[in-house]
C-alpha cells in the first residue's frame, strides 16, 4: 500500500525538473523495510481505525526518513556508497542533486501531512499538533540534533547515557512520531497515547541497537548497505561500548520493555505492534 501510494505521489509530480523527480523517486522507491509507515498503519489498526485513511501520513513519514538516509550517506556525513541494495543517491545524481532531493522530500512530507489532514477533515487543532510534532521530532530537537551529536561522537569516548540520548533523537523520535500520528488520527485517550509513546521510544532504541549490531555481524549483501561502516568511522555504538553479547542482552531487554508498555491496555489491540517488535528483534537487515 505504501509503496504504491508513494509511486502515485511521484507520478503526480510531473512538472518538476526531471533530474529532481528521478532522484527523489530513486531513493523513495528503492525499497527499505517501510517500518515507520507500517507503524502508522498498525497503530491505527490497533485502535480500531481504518489504516487506508492514514496512508498520506504514512507516506509523509517515509519521505522524512528517506530524506534523512540520503543526507546521512553524503560524503560530508557517513560517506556511504550503497543503500537499500543500490548505489547511494549522490553516487548516481551527484552531491548537489542528492542534497536537493533530500530537501524536496522533507518539504513535500510536511505538505503531505497538511493535505492528508485536510482530506481526513481533521479538526484544525489535531492537524496542527501533528505538524508541530513532526517538526519537533525530525528537526533540531529531534532527528537533526541527534545526527549532529552522532557526527560529533566520531573518534570520541562517550558514555552510555550520551549514546542513548543520541539514539533517542536520531532514530526513536521519528518512530515515536509515526506511532503518535496513528494515535492522533484515532483520537486516542491520554492513557493510550502515553502507553504507545513509551512503546515507540523503547522500540526505536531497540531498533538502533539492532542496527549497530548488524553493522558488526551483517554483510553488505544482506543489509543492502555497507557493513563495518561504524567501525570505519570510529562511531560510538552499543557494540563498541558494551561488546556484542551485552548489546544483544540490551536489545532483548529493551524490546521486552517496549512490548510490556502496550500489553493489556483497555481499548488497544496490540497484536500487530507486538508482531512488529518481534520481527525487529530477529531481523537480519
Ligand atoms: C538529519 C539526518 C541526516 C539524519 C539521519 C538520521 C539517521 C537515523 C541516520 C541513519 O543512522 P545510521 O548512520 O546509524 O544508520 P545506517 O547504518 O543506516 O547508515
Ligand atoms: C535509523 C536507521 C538505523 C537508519 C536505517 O533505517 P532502516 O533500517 O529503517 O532503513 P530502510 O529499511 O528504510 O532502508
Amino acid at each position: 500500500m505504501v509503496h504504491q501510494a508513494l509511486d502515485e505521489y511521484m507520478e503526480k509530480m510531473d512538472s518538476l525538473p526531471s533530474v529532481l523527480r528521478e532522484s527523489m523517486r530513486y531513493s523513495l522507491l528503492a525499497g527499505g523495510k517501510r517500518l515507520r509507515p507500517v507503524l502508522v498503519l498498525a497503530t491505527v489498526e490497533s485502535l480500531g481505525g481504518n489504516p487506508a485513511k492514514a496512508l498520506p501520513f504514512a507516506c509523509a513519514v517515509e519521505m522524512i526518513h528517506t530524506y534523512s538516509l540520503i543526507h546521512d550517506d553524503l560524503p560530508s556525513m557517513d560517506n556511504d556508497d550503497y543503500r537499500r541494495g543500490k548505489l547511494t543517491n549522490h553516487k548516481v545524481f551527484g552531491e548537489a542533486q542528492a542534497i536537493l532531493a533530500g530537501d524536496a522530500l522533507l518539504t513535500e512530507a510536511f505538505g503531505l501531512l497538511a493535505s492528508g489532514a485536510k482530506e481526513a477533515a481533521l479538526p484544525g487543532d489535531v492537524a496542527l499538533t501533528i505538524i508541530e510534532e513532526g517538526a519537533r521530532c525530525s528537526g533540531a530537537r529531534g532527528m537533526v540534533g541527534g545526527q549532529v551529536d552522532d557526527l560529533l561522537s566520531e573518534n570520541r569516548q562517550i558514555g552510555i547515557d550520551e549514546l542513548e540520548s543520541i539514539h533517542k533523537r536520531k532514530t526513536s523520535d521519528l518512530i515515536v512520531f509515526s506511532v503518535r500520528i496513528g494515535a492522533y488520527l484515532c483520537r486516542a485517550r491520554p492513557l493510550l497515547m502515553d502507553a504507545l509513546t513509551c512503546f515507540a521510544q523503547q522500540l526505536g532504541l531497540a531498533f538502533q541497537i539492532q542496527d549497530d549490531i548488524l553493522d558488526v555481524t551483517g554483510s553488505q549483501k544482506v543489509l543492502g548497505k555497507p557493513a563495518g561502516s561504524d567501525l570505519k568511522l570510529n562511531k560510538a555504538t552499543y557494540p563498541a561500548l558494551l561488546g556484542l553479547e551485552e548489546s544483544r542482552r540490551k536489545l532483548k531487554e529493551t524490546t521486552d520493555d517496549a512490548k510490556k508498555q502496550i500489553a493489556n491496555i483497555p481499548g488497544l489491540s496490540p497484536e500487530k505492534l507486538l508482531e512488529i517488535a518481534d520481527y525487529l528483534l530477529s531481523r537480519d537487515h
